[in-house]
């Protein structure tokens, strides 16, 4: 019964899928890798919903088919294809606009992001060589951690290939400008809707750097609540990973955070003028090869990289803490492929 979508790689359930597509909406292919996890189930739900998006192909090692079947129910325009274990990665990932990467080990209180780099390391090695195989000009939203280490790696994979275009790969910091975004609101009273936090450096601990003093629209914060805003939001993802008592770390509002950053992406590419959001990317905003800055979304992917703007002393303390332990987990990333 299922099947209507796992069986149709090859089956006369692939067949009634391909049907109903033919007549879909124009819009974008997008792929999620690791769809069937805790991101990847709302995220996918959210995904089908965008009108944006006419083909979404859900991959991951387990749970697939259900996550398919149920997604597919939904009567938005989207067409659903599941594809289960990597004997089908490169079918997921083939004639993909956009792909969307999650699959890897979240983390448990008392790890730090870092602690997953042995695990996720060589997942991220091998779904990008997909990638460079099978949709080399795709955007790629890398969300799997430790981002400030995961993008390098993705880096080096797509060099290997000869298909690196710098542009084209974004490491997800969305969920700290979401978070930014809410904590500076309840200080300030207002809808969170109406504020923009620039966040920048990285995405983990002290490489999250919110920049208070840029906040729109504009606003002033005793000491103590710049130094509370910024605990809280460099330790959201410990916020969360503690509620949630050693069952995941967070799911929801990072799926609501990557379908944000999605959506801007794909406007982008669609050619909407003025799409600007934070983005762990290839920069020469500082002395490091990566780093978290605004950047503008365009056909190409990120076509311009904003500079940091005015920072206060605050602010410029907490970029040299955060260059500090970038420079290592990014340094990380890279040896890992040199081995
Ligand atoms: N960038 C960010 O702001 C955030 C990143 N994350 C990260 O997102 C990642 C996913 O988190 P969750 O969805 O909560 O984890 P999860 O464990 O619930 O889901 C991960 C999915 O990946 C799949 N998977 C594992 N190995 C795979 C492989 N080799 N190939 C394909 N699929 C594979 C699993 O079967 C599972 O369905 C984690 O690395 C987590 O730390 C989480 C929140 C925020
Ligand atoms: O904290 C974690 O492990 C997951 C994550 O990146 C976040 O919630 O920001």
């Amino acid at each position: 019964m299922f099947d209507a979508n796992l069986k149709m790689e090859g089956s006369s359930g692939m067949r009634r899928a391909d049907c109903r597509g033919k007549g879909g909406a124009p819009g974008f292919k997008v792929a999620i890798l690791g769809a069937a996890g805790g991101i990847g189930q709302p995220l996918a739900m959210l995904m089908k919903m965008n009108p944006l998006v006419s083909v979404l192909h859900l991959y991951g090692v387990s749970n697939i088919p259900g996550v398919t079947a149920d997604i597919s129910h939904m009567d938005t325009g989207a067409v659903v294809r599941g594809f289960l274990g990597q004997p089908q990665l490169d079918n997921a990932l083939t004639g993909m606009d956009l792909v969307i990467i999650l699959a890897s080990v979240p983390r448990k209180p008392g790890m730090t992001r870092d602690d997953l780099f042995t695990m996720n390391a060589g997942i991220i090695k091998t779904l990008c060589e997909g990638i460079a195989r099978c949709c080399p000009k795709a955007i790629v939203n890398l969300i799997s951690n430790p981002v400030n280490s995961t993008v390098p790696i993705a880096a080096e994979v797509f060099k290997k290939a000869g298909t690196y275009d710098p542009k084209r790969l974004l490491g997800v910091t969305m969920l700290d400008v979401v978070r930014a975004n809410t904590f500076v609101a309840e200080v300030l009273g207002v809808d969170p809707r109406e504020v923009d936090v620039p966040v920048v450096g990285g995405h983990a601990g002290v490489t999250i750097l919110p920049l208070l003093s840029q906040v729109k629209p504009p606003c002033s914060f005793s000491q103590e609540e710049t130094e509370n805003l910024t605990a809280r939001i460099q330790n959201g993802g410990i916020e969360v990973a503690v509620a949630k008592d050693g069952t995941g770390s967070a799911t929801l509002s990072m799926a609501y955070a990557a379908l944000k950053f999605a959506d801007a992406c794909l406007r982008g590419l669609r050619g909407d003028a003025g799409i600007v959001e934070c983005s762990f990317v290839a920069s020469q905003v500082t002395e490091l090869p990566f780093f978290a800055t605004k950047v503008r979304l365009g056909r190409n992917g990120a076509e311009e990289i904003y500079q940091l703007g005015p920072l206060n002393e605050y602010e410029r303390a907490g970029l040299e803490k955060a260059k500090g332990e970038l420079a290592g987990s990014i340094q990380k990333g890279i040896s890992f492929m040199s081995k």
